[in-house]
């Protein structure tokens, strides 16, 4: 098998047009997968989709990297909120603010619906756990979510832009707590209360 030792290095300006290809990749996934859920199903145009799509999956089967290689490498650009490398994250992009709290923008469509028109309630908290934990600051490793309260005041709707912020509470060691909203048109939509831990150095464990 093909590994990723094995793959000549790109040139740099190779590598930079790569990574923007990878972004166009998983906005046209993120694309098929929103007209997926608005394609009639009786419509044959659908057996020449599955086709294509097989031959897409079969082009793309090599070479990649393996599994562990690719757990060895996580990143930001991959992850599964706002990874823009991730076909599956919406994704939210967050922004740091002067004050220390963390924003984001995000709206939502068919992919992320829950009850009819509003947003599936797991996002909402997939989400409030990513901007928490990112106004926890965790610039010295990792941090793991212990706790994650979410409140859900009213339906948050699909299709129409929301505001996420998320503020740092308290720190007391390694246990750092955070608050934060969902809101739309000036309301709070959904609120959350994060703990995160800062794990024990693997010495200490
Ligand atoms: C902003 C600008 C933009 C930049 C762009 C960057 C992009 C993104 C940036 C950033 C976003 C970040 C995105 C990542 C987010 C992902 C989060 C997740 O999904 S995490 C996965 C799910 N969570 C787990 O899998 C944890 C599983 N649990 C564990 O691993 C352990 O239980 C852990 C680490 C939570 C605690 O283990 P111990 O061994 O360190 O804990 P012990 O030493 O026993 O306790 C320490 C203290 O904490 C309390 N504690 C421990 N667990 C607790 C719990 N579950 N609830 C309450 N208290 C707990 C204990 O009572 C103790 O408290 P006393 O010191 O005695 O006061």
């Amino acid at each position: 098998m093909t590994t990723v030792e094995d793959r000549p290095l790109p040139a740099p300006e190779a590598e930079l047009e790569y990574a923007a290809a990878l972004e166009r990749d998983a906005v046209q996934l993120r694309r098929i997968v929103d007209l997926l859920q608005r394609v009639d199903v009786d419509d044959p145009l659908l057996l020449d989709v599955a086709e294509e799509l097989d031959a897409l999956s079969e082009h793309l089967e090599n070479p990649v990297e393996t599994v562990t290689e690719t757990i060895r490498n996580p990143g930001w650009r991959h992850d599964p909120v706002s990874g823009v490398e991730n076909a599956i994250a919406p994704p939210i992009i967050l922004e740091s603010q002067p004050d220390g709290s963390v924003t984001a923008g995000v709206e939502f469509g068919l992919p992320y619906q829950g009850p009819n028109s509003f947003v599936h309630g797991g996002i909402s908290a997939m989400v409030m756990d990513h901007v928490l934990s990112a106004a926890t600051t965790p610039k010295d490793g990792p941090i793991f979510t212990a706790q994650l309260t979410v409140r859900y005041h009213r339906p948050l709707p699909l299709f129409v832009p929301l505001t996420v912020v998320a503020r740092l509470k308290e720190r007391e060691g390694r246990k750092i707590w955070a608050t934060g909203e969902i809101v739309v048109d000036g309301k709070i939509a959904v609120s959350a209360e994060g703990l995160f831990i800062q794990p024990r150095p693997k010495a200490a464990r």
